[in-house]
């Protein structure tokens, strides 16, 4: 193993052979494969990150950048971005992601990813042999080569519901967050105190009320809005507009004032409405930046992969299926023809996956059967979209999510589809996207546009008559 340093980017560079169980599949030498969200699995008390490798067949492997481990299993979150998204690779390129970075990730976290490793673990996502050369890999490592930079501050608002505090969780386990400020009208003083006992940096602190808002916002990066009621069976996600528009218009207007410069994830339901409320608010408060602005739709992407791995038997890690449109019933649309890998798949297929897709949400709720809807999921999708963020805004060049943003892609003033995120928010949508759709994709995308329509002009009634009358 050899340490590689591109720039000031610390990376580390094993042998191919290492991982050849794990990438069967490398990336098509497709101009067009923009974002292959390589999951990678932790053992126990593992914390690292698995990057992309040249073309000379040695992999890089940088730690701690886009991954955060559960204590029990594997579990990673993040996308994992591109050395170049329009060229094939390059003979001589090394692939890696380039992250800033300042502190030891064995300080960071005494997870102990490296010596902690367990080569035994049933739960390993790669297999015995595998873990155990990543075990042999890591305590090989020199001292002070795996470094991150934990610097950003987050903000979860509603951080003591069920999505909010595996999300806490998971944000609390980021090398890139700082500080973690978790604010909710419930108990969320039990959850800061909790999770404080996690010896990773970020420092958590809970607020509580209108009064702590200022205080829970000033100089946060990115806000998280999981804040309000989810779906019972029998409800459509639009019946909770009653309630949800309300509180996520009076959180954003918090977020307008004491953090106007921040990125703020909207995941409260419906969110093809509470986006353009969110609009219009920050709009009304002068300070609308639709570059900032984002609803989480990554979970559909997360089930998209999920399903489509499972049918035509690929490796999760490999799939990544664009979803577009909105997240409600058939205004969510995964692109089943964009899938990476390239896949075949037959009408009946594309048929009951798109189904499956689009009623998963319902899926979960009715599972649940009154106990609330997708949390977990929800958490580690919310949190995948979160570290893309913070990459981003660490300056990683190649960032890539689907999410539910203003748009002019189609006629309707918000769209889902894939972004490109920069420091500054949306640099761009990918378009290539939208070349080439099928007939059922085409159908499905004028037959999603009604119904996004009237979801998006309730939103934007909703906050102009509210501002009206108050
Ligand atoms: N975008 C997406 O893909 C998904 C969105 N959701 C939505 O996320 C929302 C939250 O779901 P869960 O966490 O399961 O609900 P939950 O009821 O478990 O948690 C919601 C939390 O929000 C808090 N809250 C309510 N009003 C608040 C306010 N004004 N300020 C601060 N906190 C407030 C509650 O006290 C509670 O702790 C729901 O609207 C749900 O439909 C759920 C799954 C997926
Ligand atoms: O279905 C719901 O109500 C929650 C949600 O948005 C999802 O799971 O996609």
């Amino acid at each position: 193993m050899s340490v590689h340093t591109n720039s000031s980017y610390p990376t580390v560079r094993i042998q191919h052979t290492v991982f050849s169980q794990l990438l069967k599949h490398p990336p098509p030498n497709d101009s067009n494969y923009l974002n292959p969200f390589f999951n990678l699995a932790i053992t126990h008390s593992s914390l690292f990150s698995l990057l992309f490798f040249s073309e000379d067949r040695e992999l890089c492997l940088n730690t701690g950048y886009k991954m955060a481990a559960t204590s029990a299993s594997a579990l990673l979150i993040g996308s994992i971005s591109q050395g170049s998204k329009t060229s094939s690779l390059p003979q001589s390129k090394t692939y890696i992601t380039h992250f800033n970075s300042r502190t030891h990730l064995n300080n960071f976290s005494n997870l102990k990813s490296f010596t902690s490793i367990n080569s035994n673990s049933k739960s390993s996502f790669f297999g015995n042999k595998l873990t155990t050369t990543l075990h042999q890999s890591f305590t090989k490592t020199p001292p002070n080569t795996f470094q991150v930079n934990a610097s950003f501050k987050v903000a979860i608002l509603g951080a003591a519901g069920g999505i909010g505090q595996p999300l806490s969780l998971l944000t609390k386990m980021s090398p890139l967050v700082s500080d973690l400020h978790l604010y909710d009208i419930a108990n969320v003083k039990g959850v800061a105190a909790d999770l404080s006992h996690c010896n990773t940096p970020s420092k958590v602190l809970h607020f509580t009320g209108n009064d702590e808002l200022p205080n829970c916002l000033k100089d946060i990066d990115v806000v998280v809005i999981p804040a309000g009621v989810p779906r019972k069976p029998g409800m459509t996600r639009d019946d909770l507009f009653n309630i949800n528009a309300n509180i996520v218009k009076t959180l954003v207007e918090a977020v307008a004032d004491y953090s106007p410069n921040a990125f703020i994830h909207i995941i409260s339901n419906p969110v093809n409405s509470t986006v353009p409320i969110a609009a219009e608010v920050l709009k009304q408060k002068g300070v609308y930046n639709p570059k900032k602005l984002f609803g989480v739709t990554t979970l559909d992407v997360v089930r998209a992969n999920t399903f489509v791995a499972q049918k035509k038997n690929l490796k999760l890690i490999d799939v990544d299926v664009p979803v577009i449109g909105g997240h409600a019933g058939i205004t969510i649309l995964p692109l089943l023809s964009k899938t990476k890998p390239a896949v075949s798949f037959t009408d009946e297929e594309v048929e009951e996956l798109t189904v499956r897709i689009q009623n998963a949400g319902t899926e979960v709720v009715e599972a649940k059967a009154g106990a609330g809807s997708a949390t977990l999921s929800m958490a580690y999708a919310a949190a995948r979209f979160l570290e893309s963020s913070l990459r981003a805004l660490d300056g990683d060049g190649d960032v890539y999510e689907c999410s539910f943003v203003e748009s002019e892609v189609t006629e309707l003033p918000f769209f889902a589809s894939r972004v490109k995120i920069g420091k500054d928010g949306i640099e761009a949508v990918v378009l290539k996207d939208f070349e080439g759709l099928t007939e059922f994709e085409k159908k499905g995308l004028e037959k999603l546009k009604g119904e996004l329509k009237g979801s998006i002009e309730k939103g934007v009634d909703f906050a102009n008559k509210e501002k009206l009358s108050g």
